[in-house]
């Protein structure tokens, strides 16, 4: 099949609106073996906000500062040094300075059609596609259509906020300029995260106000207050509990993506205190982009996230799935591709009327993620209070992970802490948490013990390799083993 760039055609077999890589994924999996035909409707750039905006640029620029940290901790090695310039230029080609060439020609290659410009259901199985000159077109899917439009950054109504043309999170991964004074509204994982790269690449003055009690509010209580501990010994003022009351910023300019837009920002805190700053950047959360898409008339309600059957279908629309963000389940890239492998195969059976047996989507207590912070948090499953929540019974341990041979070597002063949940009933794990350096790579071994349902007594034989990280895992099973022999 030959497939290209805005081909003059409007029917295909599957028609996936936005090409993030949940969207690109469901496109591949629903053509790769069934011999249907996809095509990607995408408004920006193919690859969507993980590639130019979000995952990619952002791992790009904490890498060099996470290399220079552990470096400067580590005796016998000197001169480690991040040059701001060359990690800004290495940001630009992992975005392929804004490019989607690449992509294009993947899509293209694997047999999927791209059309360019923003598409609106217009009815079951119509979708219209207005591109950038102003002309649509109106397409029409034989079998199924596949939303995965994403989310946008939430700008929350705070007096003043808007009107200063804060910076949201593609500034921050983009940035061209490092603003001497930061202030960052929201402690989740994209302002730990800002907050470090900014820190690591000269900004001097950070201060972090997050409206509830601690950062990184959905992990293990422990890895926001590391994490928070972390910021403040590196001179990150850490306001938590509180909320921005206010913002003034009287000179505001169109200098653009990742440069300052404007000057000296005011920001009042609920406590009535003063910060000045030269940037501020939102970093509160997500909106669905679920407002444009046309789904009123296909009677569903114009904004939120869209709810999903464990096919990633719409209760009462067989035709209609929606993967990625979109679908609020799980907002991470890789469950997002997973569940564009699902949807895939899901409309290549549906088409193919054979059975959907093992087609199915399941997250409950099993997400993966790793926040790049230094140390790094790495979580699988629920944390205790989730699993507590859920009405499991459960046991936990927790070890000190800087009490192991492996983290010894890896820095000069290591901080880090581990934790299973453990169901009592099925003595199975539920949750793990990591927090160190060096762990990033260990959350998928939780995954898959979580994934497996490995009974603890089977994990003893599971021996990690000397001297590793991995070793957390022999030292949290004493640690359990200790505590139920009462030791
Ligand atoms: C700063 C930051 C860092 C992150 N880092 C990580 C990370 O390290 N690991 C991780 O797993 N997750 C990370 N995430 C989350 C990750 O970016 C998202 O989960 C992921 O991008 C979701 O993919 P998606 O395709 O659903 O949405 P998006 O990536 O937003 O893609 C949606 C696409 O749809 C297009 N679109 C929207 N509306 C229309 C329309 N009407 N017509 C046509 N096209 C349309 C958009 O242009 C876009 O290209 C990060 C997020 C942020 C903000
Ligand atoms: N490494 C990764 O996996 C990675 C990196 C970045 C983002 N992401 C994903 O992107 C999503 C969005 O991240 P995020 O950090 O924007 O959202 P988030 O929901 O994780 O955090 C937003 C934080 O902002 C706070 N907040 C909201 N309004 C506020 C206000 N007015 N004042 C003060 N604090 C306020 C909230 O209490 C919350 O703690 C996350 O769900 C995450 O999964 C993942």
């Amino acid at each position: 099949m030959n497939a290209s760039l805005n081909p003059d055609r409007s029917e295909w077999d599957v028609i996936v609106v936005g090409g993030g890589p949940p969207g690109e994924v469901a496109a591949q999996y629903a053509t790769q073996y069934s011999g249907l035909e996809a095509v990607i409707v995408e408004r920006e750039l193919l690859g969507g906000e993980c590639s130019f905006w979000a995952c990619m640029p952002s791992k790009g620029l904490l890498r060099p500062i996470e290399l220079v940290s552990n470096a400067r901790d580590l005796p016998g090695v000197t001169g480690a040094t991040v040059d701001v310039a060359a990690v800004l230029a290495r940001r630009d080609e992992i975005v392929k300075h804004h490019d989607d060439g690449s992509q294009v020609g993947w899509a293209t290659g694997a047999g999927i059609d791209v059309v360019r410009g923003h598409a609106r259901l217009a009815g079951e199985k119509s979708v219209t596609v207005t591109a950038s000159d102003g002309t649509t077109r109106t397409l029409t899917a034989r079998h199924a259509v596949v939303l995965a439009t994403g989310t946008r950054a939430n700008v929350p109504p705070i007096d003043g906020l808007r009107e200063a043309r804060p910076w949201i999170s593609r500034d921050a991964s983009n940035l061209h300029e490092v603003p001497r004074r930061v202030v960052i509204v929201g402690g989740g994982v994209v302002a730990c995260e800002a907050a470090t790269w900014l820190h690591g690449l000269g900004t001097e003055e950070l201060t972090i106000v997050e409206g509830g009690p601690r950062l990184l509010g959905r992990t293990e209580p422990f890895a926001g207050e590391i994490v928070a501990a972390g910021f403040t010994a590196a001179g990150i003022s850490v306001r938590t509990g509180t909320r921005v009351a206010a913002v003034s910023r009287p000179d505001v300019n169109d200098a653009g993506e990742g440069l300052l837009h404007g000057g000296e920002v005011t920001v009042t805190l609920d406590d009535g205190s003063l910060v000045v700053a030269d940037e501020i950047l939102v970093a509160a959360g997500r909106t669905p982009n679920s407002d444009d898409v046309g789904l009123d008339s296909v009677g569903l309600t114009p904004h939120g996230y869209l709810a999903v059957d464990d096919r990633l279908t719409v209760p009462g629309h067989d035709w209609l799935y929606v993967v990625g963000d979109l679908n609020g389940r799980a907002l991470l890239t890789h469950m997002g591709k997973y569940q564009g492998r699902i949807a895939g195969d899901v409309i290549a059976a549906r088409a193919a009327g054979t059975p959907l047996d093992g087609y199915f989507y399941t997250d409950r207590a099993t997400v993966p993620q790793v926040t790049f912070t230094d140390p790094e948090v790495g979580s699988a499953g629920l944390t205790e209070a989730q699993a507590r929540d859920a009405g499991i019974d459960v046991e936990t341990a927790e070890f000190d992970l800087a009490a192991l041979a492996g983290t010894y070597l890896l820095r000069e002063n290591y901080t880090g802490r581990a934790k299973l949940v453990i169901d009592r009933a099925s003595d199975t794990l539920v949750g793990v948490t990591f927090v160190g350096t060096g762990i990033a790579e260990l959350v998928h071994s939780a995954t898959v013990a979580i994934v497996g349902k490995v009974p603890v007594g089977d994990l003893w034989h599971a021996v990690p390799s000397y001297p590793t990280v991995s070793e957390a895992w022999l030292r949290l099973l004493e640690t359990l083993d200790r505590q139920r022999r009462g030791k």
